[in-house]
């Protein structure tokens, strides 16, 4: 019986270089993930491909293993022949966004560490001056990393010249290339690209667009689209929805959620608009829950920073707003009215913002955030797709995760949607299970909760959204010389920038221990009080919290799973309101 069972090939059995070993051992993956078992065999053998695996399962290193590999190889051959200095750009990694660059650029890095001598690797997506990068370029990387623009940029302005090295191409993220708003530039692109190359696509999900880009790069491909679910499975993410009455309810809940540290760990929070961003941020600061927001309306350095911060262990939380869905909800309606028809067609302002709007499609999408415990959806998503990108920020590679969305009446009839789709046909269980959670236990917090909305003026989010600006006047790398010379302006902006738009109430900082419910009591005293917070804080490691599951086999010896509360929490099979 167990011979039968397929043998998974291990990185070591692939025949790659040592260095690359060493470096995938430091990096702790004890094996290949389901895509790079299939992805890096076909690529070494000099296959295009076109790869669909779901999110979170390791795609960036199933291009980047193989690159660098023959990239190696194909050093080592020159070595041998003497020529030493037939330095050139062999591979080009091109991505939809400025943070995928760097998230790439990291993990390339991080895969060369024990040959970074021998491979050398260039994000482009750092400067906007394409001068400014110029030295870095002149002296010919082996992997140059940068969003479609970058690219043209650079070529343009002479600093780069990929029309008869180039022998690797790869298209990450690829579906959102075109939906960007990349498509002009990519054809432009592609005017430079060599006779021939090997290219690889690689993609969350198969899109129309996806399809576009497969004829216009690849050459007879191999299809790899990993028929495993588009989430982890359920020994690796727990999914739960919980019914709230009232849209104050899902106020209520987060902060006691949070406040008796039912949810631990860093998490990232979900809301559909730019404005519930801020007002979350500011209801939950009053109880000195300090987190960050992450929209497209902030410029890219400072997404770049939260990510960073976040991802540091500076901050437990972020509120992410992934405006995409609603954007596309909007878009698809638009085409089925014939009254929002006639509008948009009269009016091309809407038709200009929508398209903006689309290359701002979900700042969180692809973004490698690290070591997170839980995904909240405060505000249900509107289309399984983006149910999918949220929730696979959790439980990436090896890790265990939750994902917790809150539903009001409204939200109901995608829930079920959802539901409907992700659904096993094997199983009668839900995917979303039920949380059990009995409101009236916390009616106590309901008090603080309502005072706490009613401080959330819409003069106090306008002066939030402010303050991110005025945030990012002070770092920014333009306005350095201004300030230098006006020192006043700037003291000016960092005094504004103290004042908080709605005040942290100390006193509501802790939570009095007749407000904790009784059924909680024991385990709210078990977990150990925060120390301070100081910067940086303790981040809250998963690996060291969780024991991890292998891919595809759960780990038998996973106690800890019993001590998070989230995970642990019982749901009962009762039918929800659903
Ligand atoms: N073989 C492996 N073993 C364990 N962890 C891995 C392995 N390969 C990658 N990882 C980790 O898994 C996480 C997710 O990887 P990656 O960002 O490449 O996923 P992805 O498939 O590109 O996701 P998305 O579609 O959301 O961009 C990363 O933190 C990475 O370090």
């Amino acid at each position: 019986m167990a011979d039968e069972i397929e043998k998974k090939t291990q990185f070591h059995e692939m025949g790659l270089d040592n260095r690359l070993l060493k470096a995938i051992a430091k990096l702790g993956w004890s094996e290949p993930t389901p895509i790079q078992e299939k992805a890096i065999p076909l690529a070494l053998d000099g296959k295009d491909i076109l790869s669909r695996a779901r999110t979170g399962s390791g795609k960036t290193a199933a291009f980047s293993v193989p690159v660098i590999q023959q990239i190696l190889r194909a050093k080592k051959v020159l070595d041998s022949n003497n020529k030493h200095d037939e330095q050139c750009v062999r591979a080009l990694i091109i991505v939809p966004s400025r943070e995928l660059s760097s998230q790439a650029h990291f993990m390339m890095q991080q895969l060369t560490a024990c040959c970074s001598q021998q491979v050398t690797c260039v994000d482009i997506s750092t400067e906007a001056d394409p001068q400014l990068l110029k030295p870095l370029l002149a002296v010919k990387p082996d992997i140059v990393i940068g969003t479609p623009s970058r690219l043209l940029a650079h070529i343009k302005a002479g600093n780069l010249d990929i029309s008869t090295s180039v022998e690797w191409v790869v298209m990450d993220e690829a579906d959102l290339l075109f939906s960007f708003g990349y498509e002009n530039d990519l054809k432009s692109l592609l005017a430079h690209f060599p006779k021939s190359y090997q290219a690889f696509l690689m993609s969350a999900t198969f899109s129309e667009d996806l399809e576009s880009l497969k004829k216009l790069v690849l050459h007879n491909p191999v299809t790899l689209n990993l028929s495993e679910s588009q989430l982890p499975m359920a020994d690796q993410l727990i999914q739960y929805h919980v019914i709230c009455d009232t849209e104050d309810d899902k106020y209520l809940l987060l902060y006691a959620l949070i406040k008796l540290k039912l949810v631990r760990g860093k998490s990232l929070i979900f809301v559909n608009t730019v404005g519930r961003s801020y007002r979350l941020k500011l209801f939950l600061e009053q109880f000195s829950i300090f987190c960050c927001v992450l929209n497209s309306e902030l410029p890219v350095n400072t997404r770049c920073h939260v990510v960073e911060q976040f991802n540091q262990g500076l901050y437990d939380y972020i509120i992410a707003t992934d405006e995409s869905a609603v954007v596309s909800t909007a878009s698809k309606s638009t085409k089925s009215t014939s009254v929002d028809e006639k509008k948009s067609k009269t009016s091309g302002k809407i038709k200009k913002k929508k398209s903006t709007k689309m290359k701002e499609y979900g700042v969180s999408r692809g973004i490698d955030f690290q070591n997170v415990s839980n995904v909240i959806n405060f505000d249900f998503p509107t289309s399984l797709q983006s149910y999918v990108h949220r929730v696979g920020r959790t439980a990436r590679g090896e890790q265990m995760g939750t994902a917790l969305s809150f539903v009001v009446d409204e939200e109901m009839r995608v829930l079920k949607k959802i539901q409907k789709q992700l659904s096993d046909t094997n199983s009668e269980e839900e995917p979303l299970k039920p949380y059990q959670f009995k409101m009236d236990e916390i009616e106590g917090f309901r008090y603080r909760c309502k005072d706490a909305i009613r401080a959330v003026t819409k003069n106090a989010i306008r002066e939030a959204r402010v303050k991110e600006v005025r945030r990012e006047m002070l770092n920014s790398e333009k306005l350095k010389t201004y300030f230098e010379e006006n020192p006043h302006d700037l003291q000016v902006l960092r005094h504004d920038s103290i004042s908080r738009p709605v005040k942290v109430k100390k006193h509501m900082k802790n939570v009095p221990e007749y407000l904790i419910p009784p059924t909680l009591k024991s385990m709210y005293h078990r977990v150990p009080v925060k120390a301070k917070r100081t910067l940086p804080p303790p981040s809250h490691d998963v690996k060291r919290d969780r024991k991890k599951p292998r891919f595809g086999k759960p780990n038998p010896k996973y106690k800890k799973q019993q001590e998070d509360p989230l995970r642990s929490f019982r749901y009962v099979k009762t039918k929800s309101k659903v």
